[in-house]
């Protein structure tokens, strides 16, 4: 068994040893600059870089030994205030502090307070808070007396600790580190709203793609289980031809506001929404009623915050603190997941037929895997390679063993990919997708949770209470003024219908969520209100790799299995703020457990069914070890095989387009900050236009670029005939694939300055989008730079036809 404080102590003495090779290795770079002593170390005040505040939350015993090993080190510590207003600092005065978030769920375990003085003051403080009372018996947390108080230590002795394969993290730091980067978060996404849309400009809002202006309603129709859709267009277009919207950041579920375009950013919204489609040229909201008046005149639409998101990431985080997942499900998964007991498997998976009789070598091997894992197993699917079919294979072979199965992804998208894919494959299976209807795809919205309630029994039973309802308010109104016992009479009836239609409809969602194979929702949708009842066997979770840790946590805490499947070398999850970034939010949980197990959970997916073999190896080269292998329906397509092609003359597989000495430098926008590069651009467009001229589709090729400027310069310069040709960032681009794609690297310039494009995983998701042909154009001298993208470059130029821009221009 491996206690807190051995783990604790561990951790410091790593903290100290690296501390100390960092000081040795200034000490042999740099004769001037002297090495710390080593801790512990004479009791004289050393300078510290922080200085940590601990808020009330810590026991009497905490405090003491606190001060205890300040003293030891010789570390400036004191203690200040009463009830709420005490803190206890340990550091420099003058040092930076850092605040040791409190909050009622948390309570400061010992474990924490070491792993935070082993960080920031690399202080070894394990020895001093090594528990002197023993642990329960069973191992477990029991409470123990102390101080004429009970002290819960959580977690603090459980089994023993896995194999770790990379740094632990803790429960207690990873609650502790993660309820502030929300707030960041959080904070970051409100002030972007506001700043966006109220205490800037409309122009400005909507160059930064917050805001959409000048709009016109050009339909409203009813539908979509009772809500009213409204569909806005441009106003340029004047209703004759057809106009692109600016690129804006609309996505669908984007809580918004549709205002009077001249609207004042105080003035109250004619109606506010969901967004349920954006088209190229319009975006539909889905309302829950049409208003009356006010859309016959411009319009303007605003994207708001979302903060209901927070509130339910932040409760997640309270229940994981207060330890509240022990009496759960999930308790043993816990464990595994922060590396407190060792996954287990089943010795032999149990036997299965596939559903899926096309399933690869590697496919067969993660579902077997998945389905023989007693807490967590991961599938690795590099692009391409199947990931979403193997998830299926497993949440089919759960179901028919008779599990009850929560299947969910970060977004509403991934879910509906699903939803769609499940119910392909086993048309008996009953899967029920949670979330607004707004937020469904067309072809899933058969599936919804309203969809099934509309046809249960108590939900017919329900609307004939509605139907009785109007009746009984019509007879009212119909009343004289002196039917005094009559209209008591009525309105008991109204109260009794009321309350009956009522429970008839919570009664009939029970019901259908009771019944259900697979439950699929979002992973901040898990966390609604009916859903809370509902006990699962398993959770999996598709494009792990694109969520937050805690928004897994959501869904996690609710089965004592979990499949997650990603791929963590495409992109993570977006986070707003910088900081927050910066200080982990982004970090996933499929990452951690890849790094904290290896492959003793995981099973990477090897064979891929998107890319001509060409445009693969370098992905797996680069990024995947040389493991992914084209399988043979793909590894030599190329875009000559399509129908309607005109030879193979310029339709090679990489191209790569140099706009090196061509004078197509960078700009920065003026608004926003995000680079743009108009000569580049209109290579790009160029190049399409030969493909189209080759024979390609329009709707078969697909334009990248990582800045959203360009995209909006790229649009710009489309012509009627490319008007299919979908153009979009890196991120609009992820899960998705085309025939041809032409990747605009957009940067230009003297110093050799790349930014964010020397993101692996942004120029993995790039190249990987294409089936039979992937053209690069960049300047390769600036890009080249970058050692990265250099070997990009060079794989081009070794593997591909080479061009100058020049020739396009011409
Ligand atoms: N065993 C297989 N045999 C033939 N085709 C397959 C097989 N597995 C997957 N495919 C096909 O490969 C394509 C990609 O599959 P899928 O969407 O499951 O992959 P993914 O890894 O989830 O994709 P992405 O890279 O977008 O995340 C699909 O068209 C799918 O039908």
């Amino acid at each position: 068994m491996v206690s807190a404080a051995a783990k604790a102590k561990a951790a410091a003495k790593k903290a100290a040893t690296a501390a100390k090779h960092a000081s040795a290795a200034k000490k042999a770079g740099s004769q001037e600059q002297p090495s710390l002593p080593p801790a512990p170390g004479p009791p004289t005040a050393l300078p510290t870089a922080v200085q940590l505040v601990f808020k009330p939350n810590l026991t009497a015993r905490q405090r003491a030994i606190l001060h205890e090993v300040a003293e030891q080190h010789g570390i400036p510590h004191s203690s200040s205030g009463e009830g709420d207003a005490r803190r206890i600092r340990v550091g420099s005065t003058d040092a930076a502090s850092v605040e040791v978030p409190d909050g009622t769920a948390i309570d400061v375990s010992d474990e924490l307070i070491c792993e935070l003085l082993a960080v920031h003051l690399k202080l070894d403080a394990a020895d001093a808070f090594a528990p002197r009372s023993k642990p329960a018996p069973n191992g477990s947390s029991g409470p123990l007396a102390e101080n004429g108080r009970e002290v819960r230590m959580q977690f603090a002795e459980r089994g023993a600790a896995a194999k770790p394969g990379g740094k632990q993290l803790s429960l207690e730091a990873f609650v502790a580190q993660t309820l502030p980067l929300l707030e960041l978060e959080k904070d970051a996404e409100v002030a972007q709203a506001q700043e966006a849309v109220s205490q800037c400009k409309p122009e400005t809002a909507q160059a930064k793609g917050r805001a959409l202006l000048n709009l016109r309603c050009t339909d409203a129709e009813g539908g979509l289980l009772g809500r009213t859709l409204l569909t806005l267009a441009s106003n340029k277009g004047a209703g004759t031809v057809p106009v692109s919207l600016p690129p804006h950041k609309f996505s669908p579920h984007d809580v918004v506001d549709l205002k009077p375009n001249k609207a004042s950013p105080s003035d109250p919204a004619i109606v506010g929404g969901v967004v349920y489609r954006v088209k190229e040229e319009v975006i539909i909201i889905a309302v829950e009623e049409a208003p009356d008046d006010g859309l016959d005149q411009p319009l303007r639409l605003e994207k708001l915050a979302n903060e209901v998101t927070y509130k339910r990431l932040k409760e997640t985080l309270q229940t994981l603190a207060r330890g509240v997942h022990q009496e759960g499900p999930a308790g043993a998964l816990v464990d595994v997941m922060f590396g407190r007991s060792p996954p287990r498997f089943l010795n032999n998976a149990p036997p299965w037929t596939p559903f899926n009789t096309g399933l690869d070598e590697s496919q067969r091997r993660a579902v077997s895997r998945a389905l023989a894992a007693k807490d967590v197993a991961l599938i690795h699917g590099p692009p391409g390679t199947g990931k979403t079919t193997a998830v299926v294979e497993v949440i089919l072979q759960e179901a028919r063993r008779g599990s009850k199965v929560l299947a969910t992804a970060a977004s509403n998208i991934a879910v509906d990919n699903l939803v769609e894919r499940l119910a392909l494959a086993n048309p008996k299976l009953s899967v029920v997708r949670m979330g607004h209807p707004a937020r469904l795809l067309p072809q899933v919205l058969s599936n919804s949770l309203e969809a099934h309630v509309f046809q249960s029994d108590n939900s017919s039973l329900a609307r004939d209470c509605r139907k009785e309802i109007k009746a009984a308010n019509a007879k009212i109104l119909k009343l004289g003024r002196k039917d005094y016992a009559e209209r008591r009479a009525l309105r008991s009836e109204l109260r009794a219908l009321v309350k009956e239609e009522r429970q008839r409809q919570e009664r009939a969602v029970t019901e259908v969520l009771t019944r259900a194979d697979v439950i699929c929702s979002t992973l901040t949708g898990v966390m609604a209100r009916h859903l809370q009842p509902i006990k699962f066997d398993l959770v999996v979770i598709d494009e792990a790799a694109q969520a937050l840790e805690v928004a897994c946590w959501s869904a996690l805490l609710k089965a004592p299995r979990a499949v997650l499947a990603g791929d963590h070398l495409q992109l993570p999850p977006t986070v707003i703020s910088d900081e927050a970034m910066r200080k982990g939010l982004g970090q996933t949980l499929f990452e951690r457990l890849q790094r904290l197990y290896g492959d003793s959970i995981s099973e990477m997916l090897t064979v891929q069914y998107r890319m001509n073999q060409g445009i693969m190896q370098w992905s797996s080269d680069e990024l995947y070890a040389g493991r992914l292998t084209a399988h043979a329906s793909v590894a030599q397509h190329c875009l000559a095989d399509l129908p309607d092609t005109t030879g193979s003359e310029g339709l090679e597989v990489l191209a790569l387009i140099d706009t090196a000495g061509c004078d197509m430098e960078e700009k920065k926008e003026e608004e926003g900050g995000s680079t743009y590069n108009e000569g580049e651009a209109q290579v790009v467009i160029a190049h399409v236009q030969a493909l189209i001229q080759a024979g390609i589709r329009p709707l078969d090729i697909g334009v990248i670029t990582p800045y959203s400027a360009q995209v909006g310069v790229l649009r710009e310069l489309r012509t009627d005939l490319l008007a299919q040709v979908e153009i979009s960032t890196v991120d609009g681009f992820q899960g998705r694939e085309k025939e041809a794609i032409v990747i605009s690297m957009v940067r230009s310039n003297s110093t050799g300055e790349v930014g964010f494009l020397s993101d692996n995983r942004r120029m993995n998701v790039a190249v990987t989008r294409a089936r039979r042909h992937c053209a690069l154009v960049c300047d390769t001298e600036t890009v080249s730079k970058d050692p990265f993208l250099g070997r990009l470059v060079q794989y081009f130029t070794d593997h591909g036809a080479y061009l100058s821009a020049d020739a396009f221009t011409a």
